[in-house]
């Protein structure tokens, strides 16, 4: 592994400000090992097992890095770059370091980075030691496998991922080892895989390679030759040997984990995909986070990370969300700045818990298509709507429930602390409560609270009986478990208060016996306890004392005794923190062992507090239940737009109603499956376009809607196709991103499905534009027969309306003044005529100039240019070829 070593004058990577430290290596790998101290040897014979880690070293109260490490963490942390002794013939090597107790903290902002630590630890006691203390890694921490509480969002999922692509075919495993879910599905369709990791955000993803370098981990943008093309970029990669991956050994170690026979009852046995993904990511937790636990004796055992039994989805059980639709509407973030504030995530999460936020958050990602699993959601909120004082009691309830999802999890692992097991009991101790207020309820979620399991209660009562209300945060030290519960216990804290009360009596006793009114007795590190007397009294101690120590003013003394008494006091509280650790392990090890069935009380809460959430919004904000149909009809009264409407003071929002999609054309009337919709720059066509999409998504995730009443018929998908942006990283101009968008569309949307466009065809010349407008709302009118609203300021368009009689026309109305023009946000039956272009450049605030040379351009125009399809009330002879005015030519004239 060693190679030459630089020049001895090179700095080989060595920055700056180490130049002056003399350091000259700043790679352990140029180091000659025999050259290194003992310690510094065994630091790069470990780092070289985890090189793509950053290695923390436990070295007294620090966690130090070496060479490149300290480097990279004193740039990433923003702290002191020093260095360190390497040894005779290497000098002074790069040192950076982090208190122990800040662990998590600095930990989190590396991993968050894109960096994985291996965590390498002592495990014997300093003061035992024979020689160099023993070390071991006691946790590798990558993006996707973090448990620590204070590293994870509590209000989303941190899930890992793994892929296996075969052509156009893929599997894709995730599980989240803080919450135990463990999923797997198989597709086809790279698209396909692309929308889906992009839903689930994964913290890191796992892709089986043949690279030279396994193990590395390849931070979000970085790109790598090993990554096939069709994975995003923005996420983290952990590129995998193939050979856990293969299908006979991704099966086997399914098999093994979950003790079973066959993979049917997880619904996998037949997609190799699927099982080679789950089997993949199952060996990645196995060797990097199965955790070892120290025990007092420092042996190390191993612990399983708790994962639930791995479980099949397909993606045609949800509505289906592509990556644009989901950016365009908004769910988890803003389009403009990425933010949660002003997506319909923040504008629907009235949850209490982390867990019923995240499960809200999920089902926004995934509605449903299934009517019966729509209404099972709806009569839940609709009985907490029309019960306000349950509803309040429910949300108070939840209120004092914890984490239990993640605690669950940190107690399965071995992570949990005292503090986890004491919120952990207190939360269970709340479920009869809950389950006492939900006794009568009717709706299938509010049932689902009604039984606790006996055995969680009876866990929580130990728990409680056994630990402190308030354990300390060092959990090695004692304190934590309760008097009169483990008689061993008492016997040696009886012992250990008698010694301290001994202990405590001495000064008084001593002063009286020996006359020495100063005699005080003292405790220090070094000497441990110690009898002190003023120099000048020193002469007249007893003869049992023994002087020890002499300081300016004072002796010190101790006596045989007091030294008998002195080590029984220390090994008592040793054993004592031994002791009550070695109960709290086995109560931890209990709840482990309950981890799946608290989880599923845990879902049931956390299911229960988002439908709660759900109604308290649905009370406020004024929302309906949805009649969610079989047919096609998307009828919305009076709709509005559940994240505008709630940032505009009350009642400014203007509410309208929408008709799509009703075919049967004897029941009169029908409504149209295509909806042509005009209007002026700014009157609210965006708007309205999105509260079709957004109304239509909650409704299919469960929830009420923003309208006064609604009846609509469940959608395959929502696609979604709004302004511009560049996608300068892959190379594409605004058109071609438009026009990819746009071909997504039409080659997947079908008769089920909702499509809304807001402009197409801006991107390029006039004619080109429109003429593509054109034959694409044709298209999804008359072949595809989407329920689809198109905005447009191309008001030919129009036209469309009178040649194919499935399309209406609509527009968001204006009141034109004499100088300026109102905005009514009111949608009307009828085709626009104007844009208002000029009006809305005057508003946003164009020099008067400008705008006054705008309108006399705009005027020629009028005067000169027609497109043929625009211009008539009889129909063209090929409607879908615009053919531009003969008079065309005089375009350029029109300017001078
Ligand atoms: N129904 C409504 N009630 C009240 N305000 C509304 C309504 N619809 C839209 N608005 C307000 O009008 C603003 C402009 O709306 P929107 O972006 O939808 O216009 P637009 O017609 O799509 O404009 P453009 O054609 O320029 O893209 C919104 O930011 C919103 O504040």
């Amino acid at each position: 592994m060693t190679v030459s070593p630089p020049e001895p004058n090179s700095t080989h990577g060595v920055p700056d400000r180490l130049i002056k430290h003399a350091v000259r290596y700043a790679d352990h790998q140029l180091v000659n090992r025999n050259d290194l101290t003992p310690m510094m040897r065994h630091y790069a014979d470990v780092k070289d097992q985890y090189p793509h880690a950053i290695l923390l070293y436990r070295v007294g109260d620090f966690y130090e890095t070496f060479f490149q490490d300290a480097i990279v963490i004193s740039r990433e942390l923003e702290i002191v770059l020093t260095s360190k002794d390497g040894g005779k013939d290497v000098g002074r090597v790069p040192l950076s370091g982090i208190p122990h107790h800040a662990l998590d903290r600095y930990s989190a902002q590396l991993v968050e980075k894109g960096y994985a630590i291996a965590v390498c630890d002592q495990v014997e006691d300093p003061a035992e030691a024979q020689g160099l203390v023993r070390r071991e890694i006691t946790r590798v921490i990558t993006p996707g496998t973090i448990l620590e509480e204070g590293m994870l969002n509590a209000r989303r999922n941190n899930f890992l991922v793994a892929v296996v692509i075969a052509g156009t075919h893929w599997g894709l495993a995730y599980a989240d080892i803080s919450t135990g879910e463990f999923l797997t599905t198989q597709s086809s369709g790279l698209d396909a895989l692309n929308h889906e990791i992009t839903r689930l955000q994964p913290a890191e993803i796992l892709c089986p390679t043949n690279a030279p370098d396994l193990g590395r981990l390849l931070r979000p943008g970085e790109t790598s030759k090993q990554l096939p093309d069709c994975l995003p970029t923005q996420f983290c990669y952990t590129l995998r040997s193939q050979s856990p991956f293969s299908q006979v050994e991704a099966r086997q170690r399914l098999l093994q984990r979950f003790r079973v026979r066959s993979l049917e009852g997880m619904g996998c046995e037949h997609l190799p995909l699927a099982v080679r993904a789950a089997g993949g990511l199952l060996e990645y937790l196995e060797s990097t986070s199965e955790r070892t636990v120290l025990d007092r004796k420092k042996h190390i055992t191993p612990q399983q990370v708790p994962l639930q039994p791995v479980c099949t989805y397909t993606l045609t059980e949800y509505l289906t969300l592509d990556n644009q639709t989901r950016r365009n509407l908004e769910i988890t973030q803003t389009v403009r700045d990425g933010t949660f504030h002003g997506s319909l995530l923040w504008a629907l999460d009235e949850t209490i818990t982390p867990m019923g936020s995240r499960a809200l958050r999920r089902w926004l990602l995934q509605p449903l298509l299934n009517i019966s699993e729509i209404q099972a959601r709806q009569e839940t909120i609709k009985e907490l709507v029309e019960n306000g004082i349950l509803r309040d009691d429910l949300q108070r309830l939840l209120r004092q429930i914890y984490d239990l999802e993640r605690l669950a999890g940190r107690a399965g692992s071995g992570t949990a602390s005292p503090r986890d097991l004491v919120s952990l009991a207190d939360s269970v101790s709340r479920l009869p409560d809950l389950s006492r207020l939900v006794a009568t309820a009717r709706s299938p979620y509010l049932k689902a609270l009604q039984n606790v399991p006996p055995v969680l209660e009876h866990l929580g009562t130990r728990l409680h009986a056994h630990l402190v209300e308030r354990p300390p945060l060092a959990i090695k030290d004692g304190g934590l478990i309760r008097p009169d519960i483990v008689p061993q216990l008492d016997a040696m804290r009886q012992q250990a208060t008698a010694d301290e009360k001994w202990l405590a009596d001495l000064e008084v006793l001593e002063r009286d016996r020996t006359g020495l009114s100063t005699l005080k007795v003292g405790y220090s590190k070094t000497f441990g306890y110690f009898i002190s007397i003023s120099r000048s009294k020193a002469d007249q101690v007893p003869p049992e004392y023994e002087r020890k120590q002499t300081l300016t003013n004072e002796e010190r003394f101790i006596t045989a005794e007091l030294k008998e008494r002195e080590s029984r006091i220390l090994n008592a509280r040793k054993e004592l923190g031994a002791m009550e650790y070695e109960v709290f392990v086995s109560l931890r090890t209990e709840v482990g062992e309950q981890a799946e069935l608290i989880r599923s009380v845990a879902h049931a809460v956390a299911a229960a507090d988002a439908l709660a959430g759900l109604a308290k919004v649905a009370v406020y904000q004024g929302y309906c239940c949805p009649d969610m149909v079989a047919g096609r009809d998307i009828a919305i009264g009076e709709g509005r737009h559940p994240v505008v409407e709630q940032s505009l003071p009350a009642g400014f929002f203007v509410p309208n109603s929408t008709q799509l999609g009703k075919s049967d054309h004897d029941i009169a009337p029908s409504h149209p499956d295509l909806i042509v919709l005009t209007g002026p720059n700014a009157s609210g066509k965006s708007c309205y376009l999105r509260q079709i999409g957004l109304i239509q998504l909650m409704a299919q995730m469960g929830s009420f809607v923003p309208a006064e009443h609604a009846r609509l018929g469940i959608c395959d998908r929502i696609f979604t196709r709004v302004g511009a942006v560049d996608d300068l990283a892959t190379g594409q101009s605004t058109f071609m991103v438009e026009m990819n968008e746009t071909a997504n569309i039409l080659n997947h949307a079908t008769a089920r499905s909702l499509v809304l466009l807001d402009e197409i065809g801006r991107g390029t010349a006039t004619f080109d534009g429109l003429s593509i407008a054109w034959a694409v709302a044709e298209h999804l009118a008359s072949e595809v027969r989407a329920r689809t609203v198109f905005a447009t300021h191309y008001h030919e368009l129009n036209e469309l309306a009178s040649l194919l009689p499935n399309v209406e026309n609509f527009q968001v109305t204006v009141k034109e003044m004499p100088d300026q023009i109102i905005f009514l946000h009111k949608v009307q039956p009828g085709g626009a005529d104007r844009s208002y272009g000029i009006e809305a450049g005057r508003l946003a605030g164009l020099p008067p100039s400008v705008i006054d040379r705008a309108r006399q351009v705009m005027h020629q125009i009028e005067k000169h240019s027609k497109i043929a399809i625009g211009l008539g009330k009889g129909k063209p002879s090929d409607p879908t070829t615009p053919q531009p005015d003969s008079d065309l030519t005089t375009q350029l004239d029109i300017f001078r």
